[in-house]
């Protein structure tokens, strides 16, 4: 398989409603999605990187312009086409993992759907659907977070994740248990909003019985999760901090994480994906799949990784009409609390192409 060129889609999304988390208020998920060109065919690649470095150290601007500049020339100038070999030939670019994850993504959806396989196959899932959470963001009053929450127990999700931060924790939490009992399933995400100096505080969510504290302290701080997990009984699960398959490793020896949020994205790829939850299974951690509010293009490549055998926790795999009105590729619908795995060859969706358009706010042809 030869590379033609990638065609980088740059995509404005409103969403339906505000989603606040301790880094900011989003009310439009901006993104990169890539078109693969191959002489075989094309892949869809979703690049989840935010508008602005806060989630992490990428932006959309920056992954546009690391594709353009030197993943995408060096990949093109790397000889045949082969999605295994990606992240070899563009480690010697270092970080822009979710650059490097989108366009990996690609070049993977391109062969498979070249070869009739599907992502679940190439990645193991042994399930055809998979249970769903749901992430509900800060909200301006405990009243407003009971609607939402009510509404999405009502739709069937099965775990309802909280964001918290400073001022915004121990309350809300207390008042979901208050209304909707201690057989929900509940957890949190601080997204780095802490430091070790609030561990007493956190200690105060031990009695609610959370199923995990998700990235309580900053990235960096593995010795800092580690010193967190001998003081709280919640169990800590890390998201941010999880980079890699040896920084996954490193994590669960030190003692930093008894739980592990993978996204592809943030990884690199759904191929070190696959090798985190590897790593996982062998350690006895069990592992989730983390959202982005992805599109159809990435929602249907996140649930295929969610039908591997390790991902025993509900993930933020959520129905598409949880952040958009519209999706750019068939919606996925929620039933029973599931989502069913695309089966079709690649990710199994496509965008439609008007509804594409409607969110396009401006394409870049990468020739190589
Ligand atoms: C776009 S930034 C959102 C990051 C956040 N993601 C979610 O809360 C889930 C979002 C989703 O459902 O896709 C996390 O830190 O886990
Ligand atoms: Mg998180």
């Amino acid at each position: 398989m030869k590379l033609t060129g990638v065609e980088l889609i740059h995509v404005s999304m409103p969403l339906v409603s505000p989603f606040r988390t301790s880094f900011g208020t989003q009310v439009t998920r901006d993104l990169l999605l890539l078109r693969v060109v191959t002489d075989e065919g094309e892949g869809w690649g979703e690049c989840v990187t935010m508008p602005d470095p806060v989630y992490s150290s990428e932006y959309v601007a920056g992954a546009a312009d690391v594709l353009r500049r030197f993943l995408i020339p060096t990949l093109a100038a790397s000889g045949p086409l082969d999605a295994s070999r990606v992240a070899t030939v563009l480690a010697p670019f270092k970080g822009h993992r979710m650059a490097k994850a989108a366009l990996e993504m690609g070049v993977l959806d391109a062969e498979l759907r070249a070869e009739g396989r599907s992502f679940a196959r190439e990645l193991g899932a042994v399930h055809d659907r998979v249970p769903c959470g749901v992430s509900v963001g800060i909200m301006d009053s405990i009243p407003a977070l009971l609607d939402a929450v009510g509404g999405y127990i009502d739709e069937g999700y099965v775990r309802i994740k909280l964001k918290i931060e400073p001022g915004w924790d121990v309350a809300p939490v207390r008042a979901v248990r208050e209304r909707f009992g201690d057989d929900v399933l509940l957890q949190v995400d601080a997204n780095t909003a802490y430091t070790l100096a609030d561990a007493r505080h956190l200690a105060r969510l031990d009695p609610f019985d959370l199923l995990l504290i998700e990235q309580p302290l900053e990235e960096e701080d593995i010795l800092g999760h580690a010193s967190l997990a001998q003081q709280i009984t919640t169990p800590v699960c890390l998201d941010e901090s999880i980079t890699s398959a040896q920084s996954t490793a490193a994590a669960i020896r030190l003692g930093a994480c008894a739980v592990v949020n993978i996204k592809p994205g943030r990884v690199g790829g759904y191929l070190e994906a696959r090798r985190i939850h590897d790593v996982c299974v062998a350690h006895g951690v069990p592992v989730w799949c983390g959202g982005m509010l992805e599109t159809g293009i990435g929602r249907a490549a996140n649930v295929a990784l969610a039908a591997l055998p390790g991902f025993t926790m509900p993930g933020d795999t959520s129905a598409s009409d949880r952040y958009y009105r519209t999706d750019i590729t068939e919606p996925f619908v929620l039933d029973a609390g599931t989502l069913t795995v695309p089966t079709g060859p690649g990710i199994g969706v496509l965008p439609v192409p008007e509804l594409l358009a409607e969110v396009t706010t401006h394409t870049e042809w990468v020739t190589v």
